[in-house]
């Protein structure tokens, strides 16, 4: 890909995406220039661990760069854009991946003619395992579309969404791993408690998440098929089941999720 990539923001999700597309090779290391608001020594080492090129100059990335990552925290994503519309030209795209802040928004501050592409990845970008929903505003050509596609299947898969499904996908894909991460903290704990040590727990744990990942996306068959299948009547997983079911773990998981969605609206309407 010739093109340059400009990261603004330069926080977990940032480095997430810098390790996928440097391991990649789809542009050289050189192509990838990255800044923050003001951590020196973070950018010195993103830019040790991955040879990107960090940058203090804000005017001289936009000038360099083709594709203008947005990669700062909502509460921080307005002063930007208001920054980035006297600098911005139409041959940029803008791809952000930010919660919440929509592409009418972007749009709005960046004026018409813009492409902006609003994206959500996951962290597991970091080993090229995330889940991306990507959603194209109204100036972004086909050939912006897949350019994005092609960047963001360099840390995992991609998926073209309706930009209306961005808050339930940014609570299940987006925070999605930390849920997970959440269920096997309580699982582990409840193995140690039981006497398991703490390290066999968590290999276990690990082992038993990713052959169930892969089960879900190679078995041909759904997750309550591949339930059924575990849970033998009478048996062990059936009580455990029992015990989630009494526990009310479906109403926890529909909360959960749709607070994580919730927030996803807030962060959209604060920026109005
Ligand atoms: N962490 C995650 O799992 C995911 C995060 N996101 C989104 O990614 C964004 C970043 O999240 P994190 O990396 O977790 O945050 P973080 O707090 O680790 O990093 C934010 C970065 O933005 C920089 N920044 C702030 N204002 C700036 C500006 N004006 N110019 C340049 N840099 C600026 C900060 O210095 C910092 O490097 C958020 O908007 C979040 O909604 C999306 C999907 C998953
Ligand atoms: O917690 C957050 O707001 C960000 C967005 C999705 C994952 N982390």
């Amino acid at each position: 890909m010739d093109k340059t990539i400009a990261f603004f923001g330069a926080g977990n999700l940032a480095e997430a995406i810098i390790a996928g597309i440097t391991r990649s090779n789809i542009v050289s290391n050189e192509q990838v220039l990255v800044t923050n608001r003001s951590d020196n020594t973070r950018l010195d080492l993103l830019s040790e661990k991955y040879g990107v090129q960090c940058n203090r100059n804000k005017e001289e990335m936009i000038q360099e760069a083709n594709i203008i990552i947005l990669a700062m925290k909502p509460k921080d994503a307005g002063n930007y854009l208001n920054w980035l519309k006297d600098h911005i030209k139409p041959h940029h795209v803008v791809i952000s991946v930010i919660a919440g802040l929509s592409i009418e928004q972007m749009e709005k501050t960046l004026g018409e003619g813009i492409p902006v592409i609003r994206t959500m990845p996951n962290t597991s970008a970091l080993i090229g395992q995330s889940a991306t929903a990507i959603s194209k505003g109204s100036y972004v050509p086909l050939s912006q579309l897949y350019l994005a596609e092609e960047l963001f299947q360099t840390v995992g898969i991609t998926k073209i969404v309706d930009e209306r499904d961005m808050h339930t996908i940014t609570a299940i894909a987006g925070s999605g791993p930390a849920f997970f991460y959440y269920m096997v903290e309580s699982m582990e704990k409840a193995a140690v408690e039981a006497g398991l040590d703490q390290e066999t727990a968590l290999e276990l744990l690990t082992q038993t998440v990713i052959g169930a990942g892969k089960m879900l996306e190679s078995s041909g068959e759904n997750p309550e098929q591949l339930r059924i299948n575990i849970t033998s009547p009478s048996g062990t997983t059936e009580a455990g089941l029992n015990q989630l079911i009494a526990n009310k773990f479906d109403k926890a998981v529909k909360a959960c999720v749709n607070g994580a969605r919730e927030r996803s609206i807030e962060i959209t309407n604060a920026q109005k």
